[in-house]
C-alpha cells in the first residue's frame, strides 16, 4: 500500500518540526482556498520534508501550480516576490523523480551561483527523506569536481546556464532522461544577459519535456520563448497588484553628496534587523562600503567581480546574521531568500521597474512586514514617478520616524494586520536630515 494512503498519522508525531513563526502574514501569501499538502497526493517522505520546513499550508502559488505540475503540463506562473514559488516548482519536481533510476531526470535554472546555492539547500531539505541526489553546478568552480560528480548518480540538476550547458556539450551531463525543465526567474533567464544559451541547452533536453517558468516580472521576451518551446502552457498570474503588501516604500529626496550622511541618519534611526543596500555599480558597492565602515557601522559587500569562493562566504555568513549591513549589486536582486532582512535601502534608485520589484522584495518575504527606502535625487525624479506609475503604487515621502510596527517583528504580535499597515503621517527627509543634523 502507498505510504501516504496509509490512515495512521504516527509519522506527523514524529516529525522535528522547526519553531513555530507567529509574525504578521499578509493576504500575498495567507489568501488561499485552503487546500492542504496532503490533498496533492504526494508521497509521505515528501512530505515530511515539506513539514520539517515549517511549511503547513501551500502559499497561493503553491496552491494554483502544484497539482497542474504534477499533472505534467508546461506552466508559466507569475507571482510576487517571496511567495513561495521554490516550492511551487521543487515540489513537483521532486514528486515526479524516481530515484531508483539512476539518470537525471530534472532541470533546475536559475541565473546566478548565489540562487543556485540556495535552490539547492532547498531540494535537498524537502527531499531529506528521500534517496534523492541534488546536484549544484555554477560558474566559478572547479569543472573537475562536477565532471567527477556526474560519474556517480544525479536525479535533480540545479544549474546556472554555462556550466551545464559546458558539461553538456563535453558530453559528461547526460540529458537524454530529463523530462522536467524548470526557469526561476525565468524573465532574466531569456534576457540578452543569456542570450543563445537557453535554446542551445534545451536542444540536449528530450522532445517530451515539461517545461515550468517562474517569475515575478514577465516582459515580451517569454513569449517568444513560449511559443516555441512551451506546449498547451497552464498560466496562472497572481499579480494583479504588483507591489507587495506588506512593503512599505518610502523616498528620500537628496543630493548625490548627501547620500552617505542620509544613510547614517537611517542607520541611526531606523530599527534595522538586517538591511540589503543596494548601488547600480560594482565601484559604488565597493566605495560605500568603505565609507559605512568609515562611519562606524559593520557592513559585508559583495558583487558579481569578486572571487566566488569569497561570494560563498559573505552569502553565507551574511545569511547566518553574522552582519547587519549588506551592500550589493544587482547580483542579489532576484530570489535571495533571507528572513531575517527587514530593510532594503537603495542607496542608487534602480533604473526599470523589474529591477525595483525584484529589490525591495528581499525584505517581506512570505508575507511579512518590511520597509523599503530610496535614496532619489534630481535626475531620479522621473524615474521614481514613472516606476510607480508602472506599478500602480505609492513610494511616499519618508516619515521622520518610521513606525516599527510596519517592518519590527517585535512590534507586530498582537496587531491586526490592518493596523500593521497603517503607516504615521509623513514628513519629508528634508526636515529628517535637518533633524539629525
Ligand atoms: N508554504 C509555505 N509556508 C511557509 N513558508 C513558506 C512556504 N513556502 C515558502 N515559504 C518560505 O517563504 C520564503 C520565500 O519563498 P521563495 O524564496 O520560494 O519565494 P519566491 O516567490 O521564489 O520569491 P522571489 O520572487 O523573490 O524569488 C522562503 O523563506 C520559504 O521558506
Amino acid at each position: 500500500m502507498d505510504s501516504t494512503q496509509s490512515n495512521d498519522n504516527d509519522w506527523k508525531a514524529v516529525l522535528r518540526l522547526p519553531p513555530k513563526d507567529t509574525r504578521i502574514k499578509t493576504a500575498d501569501v495567507t489568501d488561499t482556498k485552503g487546500v492542504e499538502f496532503e490533498e496533492f497526493g504526494l508521497s509521505r517522505d515528501l512530505l515530511k520534508g515539506i513539514y520539517e520546513k515549517g511549511w503547513e499550508m501551500p502559499s497561493p502559488i503553491q496552491e494554483a501550480s502544484i497539482a497542474i505540475a504534477l499533472s505534467g503540463q508546461d506552466v508559466l506562473a507569475r507571482a510576487k516576490n517571496g511567495t513561495g514559488k521554490t516550492g511551487a516548482y521543487c515540489i513537483p519536481c521532486i514528486e515526479k523523480i524516481d530515484p531508483k533510476k539512476k539518470v537525471i531526470q530534472a532541470i533546475i535554472l536559475v541565473p546566478t551561483r548565489e540562487l543556485a546555492l540556495q535552490t539547492s539547500q532547498i531540494c535537498i531539505e524537502l527531499s531529506n527523506h528521500l534517496k534523492l541526489k541534488v546536484m549544484v553546478t555554477t560558474g566559478g568552480t572547479d569543472l573537475r569536481d562536477d565532471i567527477l560528480r556526474l560519474n556517480s548518480t544525479v536525479h535533480l540538476v540545479v544549474a546556472t546556464p554555462g556550466r551545464i550547458l559546458d558539461l553538456m556539450e563535453k558530453g559528461v551531463a547526460d540529458m537524454s532522461h530529463c523530462r522536467i525543465l524548470v526557469l526561476d526567474e525565468a524573465d532574466k533567464l531569456l534576457s540578452l544577459d543569456f542570450s543563445g544559451t537557453l535554446d542551445r541547452l534545451i536542444a540536449y533536453l528530450p522532445a517530451d519535456r515539461q517545461v515550468l517558468l517562474y517569475s515575478a516580472t514577465f516582459p515580451r521576451t517569454v513569449e517568444v520563448f513560449m511559443r516555441r518551446y512551451m506546449r498547451n502552457t497552464y498560466e496562472i498570474n497572481l499579480m494583479e497588484q504588483l507591489t507587495l503588501l506588506g512593503i512599505s516604500q518610502f523616498y528620500a529626496y537628496v543630493q548625490e553628496k548627501q547620500k552617505l550622511h542620509c544613510l547614517n541618519t537611517l542607520f541611526r534611526k531606523l530599527q534595522i534587523n538586517q538591511a540589503i543596500i543596494f548601488c547600480n555599480s560594482t565601484q559604488r558597492v565597493e566605495l560605500l562600503a568603505k565609507k559605512i565602515t568609515e562611519l562606524g557601522y559593520s557592513c559585508y559587500y559583495i558583487h558579481s567581480k569578486m572571487a566566488q569562493h569569497h561570494r560563498n562566504r559573505i552569502f553565507h555568513d551574511f545569511r547566518q546574521g553574522h552582519c547587519r549591513n549588506l551592500v550589493c549589486s544587482d547580483l542579489l536582486t532576484r530570489g535571495i531568500d533571507i528572513q531575517a532582512v527587514n530593510v532594503v535601502i537603495n542607496f542608487d534608485f534602480p533604473r526599470n521597474s523589474e529591477t525595483y520589484l525584484h529589490r525591495i522584495g528581499r525584505s517581506g518575504r512570505f508575507g511579512h512586514l518590511g520597509i523599503a527606502v530610496n535614496l532619489v535625487t534630481y535626475e531620479d525624479r522621473f524615474n521614481l514617478r514613472r516606476i510607480e506609475t508602472e506599478l500602480k503604487t505609492r513610494i511616499e515621502p519618508i516619515p521622520k520616524e518610521v513606525d516599527p510596527r510596519l517592518y519590527v517583528a517585535e512590534f507586530q504580535t498582537g496587531l491586526e494586520k490592518s493596523m500593521a499597515l497603517q503607516p504615521l503621517p509623513y514628513m519629508s527627509l528634508q526636515q529628517m536630515t535637518a533633524s539629525s543634523t
